[in-house]
């Protein structure tokens, strides 16, 4: 998947700006970045939820307007409020994402999601009555169940608990080791060292730089590229 000198800025002059980012098949890349740097927004332009002022994303190199169901059917993505769907139940919630992406119903690859992720003994709940973790779960089950070789995760490891954050970082080296291209964002280093491998920083909107993942002391390099770019661009 790619973003070609993407650009979209909202009102008020946020957003994210003149972005170029490429990620390859079997290609995990974290996207690491201060709170409202543009993670979000970049990866809403990567998955079409968003339509850039300028540029354009690709998938398996196609632009996103002549992207196929077929190919879409081959994307797992987890941005933004994953499980609008309070009322129904786990099992419910895994079922229809498998639908929306034009597959069978296939009971085995629900049942080794939930069993993935732990979800057994609440497959029978509504969403709106799990945790925050629990929910978490349920929406990286539903983004991973059907194996994509296209994965886009906005902080995946939010509300997760040590078990969960193993479970998704074998699921995710197993994805990339089977050739997925995947993009993570995360606000933690450490985490995204052991499994990314390149970690691209984001500040005010651009893509400024990268760091490698086995680098000592990623978190003052971080800072200092953060803390450079913004004495390059403030008055
Ligand atoms: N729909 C929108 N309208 C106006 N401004 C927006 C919109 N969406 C995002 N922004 C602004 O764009 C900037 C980037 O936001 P974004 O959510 O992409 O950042 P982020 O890096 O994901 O942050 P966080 O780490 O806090 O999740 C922020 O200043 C945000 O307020």
């Amino acid at each position: 998947m790619a973003l070609r000198s993407v650009t979209r800025l909202f009102r008020g002059g946020a957003g994210v700006e003149q972005v170029d980012l490429q990620i390859g098949f079997g290609e995990i890349v974290a996207l690491v970045g201060l709170n409202g740097a543009g993670k979000t927004t970049l990866m809403r332009l990567q998955l079409g939820m968003l339509r850039p002022d300028s540029g354009q994303s690709e998938i398996d190199g196609t632009p996103l307007r002549d992207v196929d169901a077929a190919t879409w059917a081959r994307v797992g993505h987890l941005v933004e409020a994953p499980l609008a769907y309070g009322e129904l139940t786990v099992r419910e919630v895994l079922e229809m994402n498998l639908a929306l992406r034009g597959g069978p119903r296939s009971a085995p690859r629900i049942d080794a999601a939930i069993e993935t992720f732990a979800l057994a003994k609440y497959e029978h709940r509504r969403i709106r009555t799990l945790s925050m973790g629990n929910a978490q779960r349920v929406g990286l089950a539903a983004a991973l169940q059907h194996e994509p070789t296209i994965v886009v995760l906005d902080e995946p490891t939010n509300a997760l608990d040590p078990a969960g954050v193993i479970v998704l970082r074998e699921t995710l080296r197993s994805r990339a080791g089977a050739g997925a291209g995947i993009l993570v964002s995360s606000h933690h280093l450490d985490e995204v060292a052991r499994i990314a491998d390149r970690i691209v920083v984001m500040n005010a909107g651009r893509l400024i730089g990268e760091l490698a993942p086995h680098e000592a002391d990623l978190e003052r390099l971080f800072f200092d590229t953060v803390l450079r770019d913004d004495q390059a661009r403030l008055p």
